[in-house]
């Protein structure tokens, strides 16, 4: 755990950043009222090139960041992202006509000025309509709003366009009432869905982020409504509203680099209680890799039936061991040993039965070598026992004494008293420059034949 996260400071921090996040959200209103009391009303910038470039330069960035939310909803399918592309779009079509008729102002003021709040009115809905799709299950690929639902969202934005210009022309359109209405309606949304945020702590960075800009675009719309065209609080409303329009786009941007997700974006401390999750999983499938890559190797040089080394197994290490012999000039033995009539065994006990005797004599002849012999099933019931640094009188003491252990005592399987005996050749690698295995088995092998000739229960060596 993070040191600092887990001391007294905490709450502290925690205060702190409320704290913070509180006057940034009010800051606009510091303002506006230091304006109020402070400004002469009659001072005005009637600038109609000025308002006219940065209304197009607003628009121009909502259309983008309109467009970049539209591309994070294809990517994530998250229907709070798609009110919101709404909501940008919305309000830069419904606005234009606010810059676009500048000229016009002295004229019909009212179709300059229908157009402001119209526009912030359209977008607080939108903005309502995202935050109560947050984490609603994200729309499938096949079911994500492509042109054709733009279009009618295009309709409808131009038909308000339409509506407010009828408006404009219509005998009610000086009521301040209507001007002051559409602004208080934004207000009233705006905090509706900040209430509703936090009601269902919809908190995390980015909607931390939402949140403030809500915050100031309410506190521009409230800025409008106590502003008079042209003058200082009225183009305060403005820059009020630009930056919580900065703030959002920041949102937008920083989820198009992430997950292009509002809902999925998580804090640092997330992130990295993730990523420690996410190191655990990795690591432990890597522990049970190993463990099966073990079972494997040890499957793959494993006898199913006794356990011994198989062939494979016991062919590799033979290789191994005439290599060090040769190298550090050490002897090196190899056994064969076969179980006597064994077929009488299976014949007369059954097949399992005689399973069990294999199984039963290699742990028995395991139990009688060094660590470092090796015995392996060459098949059926003949095996061979490898024996580094032994010679051949060593080796051939060792398989007297597994031959006189089998003979002395018959085996207990099934509470039965199974008498088996073996036949053991017994040879010392011949470690002059080229000599192989095969070399050495086939010496083994004459030897364990003359033992059988010999009568079987019996070591010959050579
Ligand atoms: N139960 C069991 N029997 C096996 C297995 N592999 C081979 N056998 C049997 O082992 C017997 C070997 O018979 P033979 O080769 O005639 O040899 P033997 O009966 O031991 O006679 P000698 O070697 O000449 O003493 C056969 O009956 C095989 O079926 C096995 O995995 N399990």
């Amino acid at each position: 755990m993070n040191r600092a996260r887990g001391s007294v400071l905490l709450p502290f921090i925690l205060g702190y950043r409320g704290t913070l996040l509180g006057l940034l959200a009010v800051t606009p209103l510091l303002a506006i009222f230091y304006l109020h009391f402070n400004q002469d009303p009659a001072r005005v910038f009637e600038h109609h090139t000025f308002h006219f470039t940065a209304i197009t330069l607003a628009i121009l960035l909502g259309l983008f960041i309109g467009y970049v939310t539209w591309r994070c909803y294809l990517e994530s399918g998250e229907r709070f992202l798609l009110w919101l592309a709404l909501g940008f779009v919305g309000f830069s079509v419904v606005y234009a006509p606010h810059g676009l008729l500048t000229p016009l102002a002295p004229h019909n003021p009212w179709l300059f000025l229908l157009y402001g709040p119209a526009s912030r009115l359209v977008m607080a809905v939108c903005f309502l309509l995202a935050v109560l799709q947050y984490q609603a299950p994200a729309d499938t690929p096949g079911h994500r709003l492509g042109i054709g639902g733009w279009l009618l969202a295009l309709g409808i934005f131009v038909l308000i366009d339409a509506l407010v210009a009828v408006w404009a022309y219509s005998p009610w359109n000086s009521s301040f009432v209507l001007r002051v209405g559409m602004e208080s309606a934004s207000i009233l949304l705006l905090g509706i869905t900040l209430g509703w945020m936090f009601l269902r702590r919809a908190m995390n960075p980015l909607m931390i982020i939402y949140a403030l800009s809500l915050a100031w675009f309410g506190q521009s719309s409230f800025a409008f409504t106590i502003g008079s065209p042209w003058n200082h609080q009225w183009w305060l409303a403005h820059l009020i509203f630009a930056g919580g329009f900065l703030l959002l786009s920041f949102g937008v941007v920083q989820a198009y680099l992430s997950t292009y997700s509002f809902a999925r974006v998580y804090s640092q401390s997330e992130l990295m209680a993730r990523l420690r999750q996410e190191k655990q999983r990795a690591e432990q499938a890597l522990v049970e890799l190993q463990h099966a890559n073990q079972d494997l190797e040890r499957l793959a040089s494993t006898d199913s039936l006794t356990g011994a080394a198989n062939r494979r197994a016991l062919m590799a290490r033979a290789e191994q061991e005439i290599a060090r012999a040769e190298r550090y000039k050490l002897p090196l033995s190899l056994i064969l040993l076969d179980l006597d009539h064994f077929k009488e065994i299976n014949d007369r006990y059954g097949h399992p039965t005689g399973d069990s005797v294999l199984k039963a004599f290699v742990a028995k002849v395991q139990s009688m070598l060094r660590p470092s012999d090796l015995l392996g099933r060459l098949g059926g019931e003949e095996f061979a026992i490898l024996l580094p640094e032994t010679g051949i009188e060593e080796a051939s003491q060792v398989a007297e004494r597994l031959q006189q252990s089998m003979a002395g005592k018959p085996m207990e399987i099934d509470n039965k008293a199974i008498p088996l005996t073996l036949s053991a050749g017994v040879v010392e690698f011949p470690l002059q420059q080229g000599s192989g295995i095969s070399e050495a088995f086939s010496l083994a092998d004459k030897q364990l034949y003359r033992a059988k000739n010999a009568g079987r229960n019996r070591v010959a060596s050579g």
